[in-house]
């Protein structure tokens, strides 16, 4: 049987058919550039008859993408079928799609047919189909609820008209695996001339089996399978060939079949799409979603870093990434810290691991994720405590603001490790009440000369950073304060200025240790 699977991709037409406005054909071309970057074998562009816009794109496409077929969509109408192949006149390698329900609920219910009026329009179809280009493409819609028997008869009778590929959708994401697989296995055992055809599958996502299903039906001798990047599709979706394509490249041993995909543009298509179709990429999505190849606990982390192949069965770079991320959170432990220190160009001699993870924990534990620049401010909060100069503490604040009022600190310090000294202090603004309980608890004659907040990151996550400068006797005193609440962070930048002037020959030491 043959190793080749061929990939047709229908985002432009199934995938666009969910979106809750159509794409421009603009943005139709620069998608179908996208998947002939990707090595897709067919683009399905579109379903001329729908509208003058979807005829324009299939045009605009046809004279464009060189490498990949191009497929219209057509109902076993005429009109459609002539649509189709006036749409597509400027391609280098047209298909005409057409397809029609064959289960007994899409005859009866929907298309109000008898089997004999089925199978006639079947057979017109593809005959007239068949003089606008030899390759035609014929779909038992809803195959996955209709009979094995009804099944093999339009299968058979397709293929003997001209079709050379048949798809058989699981319109309804109805079919589990082995069901479906059964299908296919039946369909290769039962209709004599099964192998002038290629078989396709269509697989949807009602019950979350599109995928599961494409992967069976391959297994039972399908070599066309027909979804989208991202399984963009009506309803629930159809099948997402990122994942089918990773699957068969990860299993190529066990199921023997390969694609011509070129698996490193995975990643960019799906942006592309992702943007163009303005559908996010849920972040826990198989291959593309930013979780894919992040890892976010302690156990993992350590071991990615002693082992990629622990916790990675793909490996990043094969779908277009350069490397996997490892989150910071209070669930990493200190292999994943210390490597990304060391990745911001520290040594393990410049800071203690020990002591920089228990900050770092506390800050996680109020965080969430970490980022470089916390890293950065622990280390060097970190290495301060190292010197030794945290003689002050702050023990207790709290701080009560009102519009157009003043504003009351009331702040404990601790001076040492015997002494605590409590003071409140009204004043203009929080930072103003705050600085004078704190200097009413030294009384070190100091006067600011700067004080600057910034914030660290970006967004509701970043960190406030206080940098003083404040004038003691004939010094200028430099202090920086790091919280996620900014009147704690500039607090801190001023017990850290008192802890210099402590630790300076300055001062006679009043305080008791
Ligand atoms: C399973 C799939 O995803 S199939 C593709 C689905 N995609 C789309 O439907 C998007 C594009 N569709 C459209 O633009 C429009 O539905 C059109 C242009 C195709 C048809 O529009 P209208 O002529 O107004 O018909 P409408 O959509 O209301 O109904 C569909 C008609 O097509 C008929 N029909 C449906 N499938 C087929 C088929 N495969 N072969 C022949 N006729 C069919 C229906 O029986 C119905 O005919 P009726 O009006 O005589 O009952
Ligand atoms: C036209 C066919 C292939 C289809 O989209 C379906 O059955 O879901």
């Amino acid at each position: 049987m043959n190793k080749k699977v061929l990939i047709f991709d229908t985002t432009l037409r199934d995938g666009e058919q969910a979106l809750p406005a159509s794409l421009s054909s603009k943005e139709k071309l620069q998608i179908a550039l996208s998947l002939e970057r990707l090595g897709v074998d067919i683009i399905e562009a579109g379903f001329p008859i729908s509208s003058p816009g979807d005829f324009k794109s299939v045009e605009l496409i046809s004279k464009n993408i060189k490498n990949c077929k191009i497929c219209s969509l057509a109902r076993c109408l005429p009109q459609d079928i002539e649509t189709a192949s006036q749409a597509m006149k400027f391609a280098v390698s047209p298909r005409i799609h057409v397809f029609l329900g064959t289960s007994s609920i899409h005859i009866e219910s929907r298309l109000k047919k008898s089997f004999h009026e089925i199978t006639e329009m079947m057979i017109n179809a593809i005959k007239k189909a068949r003089k606008y280009t030899d390759d035609v493409e014929f779909s038992c819609e809803d195959a996955g609820r209709t009979s094995l028997d009804d099944l093999c008869f339009f299968v058979e009778k397709a293929i003997k008209y001209g079709a050379n590929t048949i798809n058989i959708p699981d319109t309804v994401g109805y079919t589990l695996p082995a069901q479906f697989k059964n299908i296919i296995e039946i369909l290769h055992k039962k209709v004599p001339n099964i192998h002038k055809a290629i078989i396709s599958v269509h697989c949807h996502n009602d019950l979350g089996m599109a995928v599961g299903n494409s992967i069976s039906a391959i297994e039972a001798g399908a070599r066309q399978i027909e979804g989208t990047i991202s399984g963009l599709g009506e309803r629930a979706g159809n099948a997402a060939l990122e994942e089918i394509i990773m699957a068969l490249k990860i299993h190529e041993k066990t199921l023997g079949v390969t694609t011509n995909i070129k698996t490193k543009e995975i990643y960019r298509t799906s942006k592309i799409i992702s943007q163009l179709c303005h559908t996010p990429i849920p972040v826990n999505k198989a291959i593309i979603g930013k979780n894919a190849f992040s890892h976010s606990s302690g156990i993992h982390q350590d071991g990615i870093l002693k082992n990629k192949k622990n916790y990675e069965i793909i490996d990043p770079v094969d779908i277009g990434l350069k490397k996997s991320i490892l989150n910071l959170t209070s669930r990493s432990g200190r292999a994943a810290v210390n490597h990304r220190m060391n990745e911001m160009g520290y040594q393990q001699k410049d800071y203690d691991i020990n002591k920089l993870y228990i900050d770092f924990l506390k800050l996680a534990d109020k965080k969430g994720q970490i980022f470089d620049y916390d890293l950065e401010a622990l280390a060097f909060i970190n290495n301060q405590k190292e010197k030794k100069i945290e003689f002050f503490q702050l023990k207790y604040f709290d701080i009560q603001s009102k519009l157009s009022g003043l504003s009351t600190a009331s702040v404990i310090l601790k001076c040492g490790s015997k002494k605590s000294i409590q003071e409140v202090t009204t004043k203009n603004g929080p930072i103003d009440a705050i600085y004078q309980a704190l200097n009413k608890a030294v009384l070190y004659p100091i006067k600011l000369k700067k004080f600057n907040l910034i914030a660290k990151g970006e967004g509701k996550d970043a960190l406030g950073q206080a940098n003083i400068l404040i004038k003691y006797k004939s010094r200028n005193f430099h202090g920086i304060g790091l919280s996620t609440d900014v009147i704690e962070a500039s607090a801190k930048a001023l017990i850290n200025v008192f802890n210099h002037i402590y630790q300076s020959d300055l001062i006679e030491k009043k305080f008791n240790k």
